[in-house]
């Protein structure tokens, strides 16, 4: 039994079928991160998880005690659990110490101590602890959400897209701080958001999830280089997907010969690269005489965007054609670093490093 149970949860609004059928395992003091396009059912979910409402059917067990199952129902005071919603939801008329120490008694006995620790904690100067929330800034204000959501001593802590009212470079500084407070408090993390990155940098183990249900659920790395199906594979970021034939642990394909990750593959299947794979240099026309074995492209779009450019190539042979038909048929579209970004007409010599990985 893991420290967060969910078996078979369903949960329908009329006819929307919001949750289709959700099982997942949480263990104690990791991160997970629930990622899934805008409707999907990631907040419901959490707000099933956390007993703001009931689901039709399934079950939850939170650290051996079951919260969800039929008639059975703890109320959501009671599960130990502390949510960050999206724009924090602090109580405008309060003040930050006040809002910080909302779930504590007003004369309770070092309640100024602990507000004052966990502002400390969550990195925010007690010179604010006398303002009120729309005097702070909107990574502080998450900081202060957090800090309340904390002060509960929460056993399970539910993110619900924490950074997105947050400008890049805050989105990932706050990111790391949370992971690193929540770690070393010990407190297991579930985390929702509709952005892959955050999901993959932020998790030990992350769920895509779409029309409510789990697509797939494993660590980062996993599903970005292994994802089962090709949404998975595109939604967790760029992929290049092509037709192959595969055997004896290597497929066939526009690219030429390439080592794949599933050694049994025999079959006619896509494969999956991710775009950092295929390496590009530069030659030139004359470059590609004589030599049958190698693979060459020409640059037919470059857009200039500084640190990371996309530029697509189209492949002038190919040193094992599987089917001739296919070369040059689709643009490989990769992303380089900007100082070294081949420009439009340039021909390139094309190497993929790495595994492609064989899709269902
Ligand atoms: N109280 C409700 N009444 C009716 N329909 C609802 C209710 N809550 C959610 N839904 C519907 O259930 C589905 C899942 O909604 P949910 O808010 O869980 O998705 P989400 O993945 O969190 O979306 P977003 O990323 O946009 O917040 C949607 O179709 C939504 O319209």
């Amino acid at each position: 039994m893991s420290f967060l149970d969910l078996t078979a949860l369903t949960r329908s609004y009329g006819p929307v079928r919001a949750l289709a059928g959700i099982d997942l395992a949480v263990e104690a003091g990791t991160r997970t991160a629930i990622v899934g396009p805008s409707g999907c059912g990631k907040t419901t979910l959490l707000r099933l998880i956390a007993g703001f409402e009931a689901p039709d059917s399934g079950r939850i067990v939170l650290d051996g005690q079951t919260m969800a199952d039929g008639a059975a129902f703890v109320p959501a005071h009671k599960r130990g659990i502390g949510l960050v919603a999206q724009d924090g939801a602090l109580f405008p008329h309060l003040s930050i110490a006040d809002n910080i120490g909302f779930g504590m008694a007003r004369g309770e006995a070092g309640r100024a101590e602990r507000v004052a620790e966990l502002a400390y904690i969550v990195g925010l100067d007690k010179a604010i602890l006398k303002r009120r929330p729309h005097e702070l800034s909107g990574g502080q204000q998450q900081r202060v959400a957090l800090a309340r959501a904390m002060a509960c001593k929460p056993r399970l802590m539910l993110l619900d897209e924490p950074f997105s009212a947050l400008d890049t470079g805050l989105r990932s500084s706050m990111r790391k701080a949370v992971a690193e407070l929540l770690e070393n408090a010990g407190i297991t993390t579930i985390l929702v958001t509709h952005d892959q990155a955050e999901a993959l940098s932020f998790a030990d183990q992350v769920a895509v999830m779409r029309e409510g249900a789990f697509s797939q659920v494993g660590t980062p790395r996993d599903l970005y280089l292994r994802p089962k199906n090709r949404m998975v594979a595109e939604f967790l970021g760029d992929a290049i997907v092509i037709p192959a034939r595969i055997a004896g642990g290597f497929a066939q394909c526009s690219l030429g010969r390439i080592a794949v990750d599933s050694a049994d593959r025999r079959d006619v299947a896509r494969i999956m690269l991710r775009p950092e794979q295929v390496l590009l240099k530069r030659t030139s026309s004359e470059g590609m005489s004589g030599t049958p074995d190698m693979l060459f492209a020409e640059v037919t779009e470059m857009e200039f965007a500084g640190a990371v450019c996309t530029v697509a190539v189209r492949l002038l042979n190919n040193p094992d054609p599987p089917d001739a038909a296919a070369i040059g048929s689709t643009p490989l579209i990769l992303k380089k670093p900007g100082i070294e970004a081949p420009a439009v007409g340039e021909v390139v010599r094309v190497s993929v490093t790495g595994t492609a990985h064989v899709l269902e």
